[in-house]
């Protein structure tokens, strides 16, 4: 049974404010989806409903062909990592794993423990009195310990410094290897962790303007530069971005499948053709209106 998530026409309202509008999605199982968008895109509206924490004030969401709202056999598959209040937690870093273990089915001690000497994490310590960071390594640990079907990490680095955020990419990508599943990652460092991506899912306002595999999204966005006159022709019915001029110069960022026609046709204009990167597209993509400097 293959673990995939369907969202259909989801909608999430809070009083008259829709924080979701008209969702329909379908993620694959054993696949890593990038989740990203703006401050108050959705994100955090749209994860607790896979975890069933939430229901959708409309539509229908469906794990593995089953509704997974109050349904066991699914919610123990899906993990939900997220930045946790611990302040009134009784329990030692010891005792958590211990009480995890008992209610996720795959959950692998031995994992947990290689992660626990991995983050440096104090066995005997409160989880209540560790540090912000080593709080969200001892989630991190948790939810990769799982191997559950499912594993949702909703920012789950807050706090994390660098060289702890990259331990935790690495064992991401080195768990998923040795167990596929699926795995969403929601973000806003989308530099620092594009190249975890295997397709991404843009928010914007509440609607979902992107599910792309990484690869075909990047391979969309281009910066044409070259004389500013040869530019504007080449872009006019293009979907422009972003630009920039200098002097006699332009650079314009598009959205667009070029075609080997049209890449020839730049290099006979003298027309750079680069790459942009997720983070550029992405800032690009989920600009306001009014933000807009170059409509198509
Ligand atoms: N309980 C609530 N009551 C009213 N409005 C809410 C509630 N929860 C979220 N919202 C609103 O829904 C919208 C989406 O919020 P959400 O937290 O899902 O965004 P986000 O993409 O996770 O943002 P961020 O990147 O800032 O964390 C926001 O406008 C927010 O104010």
């Amino acid at each position: 049974m293959g673990f995939d998530i369907k969202m259909n026409q989801v909608s999430v309202k809070f009083r008259k404010y829709q924080a979701l509008k008209d969702i329909s999605l379908h993620l694959e199982a054993n696949k890593i989806y990038g989740l990203i968008g703006r401050n108050g895109a959705g994100k955090s509206t749209l994860l607790p409903l896979l975890a069933s924490f939430t229901q959708p004030t409309a539509g229908s969401i469906n794990i593995a062909d089953q509704d997974p709202f109050e349904n066991a056999a699914i919610m123990s598959e899906v993990t939900f990592v997220f930045e946790t209040d611990y302040s009134a937690e009784t329990e030692k870093v010891k005792g958590m794993i211990e009480a995890v273990e008992r209610y996720r089915p795959h959950f692998d001690r031995q994992y947990a423990l290689e992660l626990v000497k991995l983050f440096k994490l104090p066995l005997d310590k409160y989880v209540s009195k560790l540090s912000k960071g080593m709080q969200s390594a001892l989630n991190v640990t948790l939810g990769l310990a799982s191997r559950s079907k499912i594993t949702i990490f909703d920012e789950a680095y807050n706090g994390m410094d660098a060289p702890t955020r990259e331990k935790f990419y690495k064992e991401v990508l080195a768990d998923y290897e040795r167990f596929p599943r699926t795995i969403i990652l929601s973000t806003h460092l989308v530099s620092e962790m594009d190249y975890l991506f295997e397709e991404v899912v843009i928010l914007k306002k509440g609607e979902v303007i992107i599910k792309e595999p990484i690869d075909l999204l990047l391979e969309k966005g281009a910066a044409i530069t070259g004389s500013k006159q040869a530019v504007e022709e080449f872009v006019q019915d293009m979907v422009q971005l972003n630009s920039q001029t200098l002097g006699g110069t332009k650079s314009v960022m598009v959205y667009e499948e070029l075609t080997n026609e049209k890449r020839e046709q730049a290099r006979m204009k003298g027309l750079e053709i680069g790459p942009v990167s997720l983070q550029d597209l992405f800032i690009h993509l989920t600009k306001e209106e009014e933000e807009y400097e170059v409509q198509k």
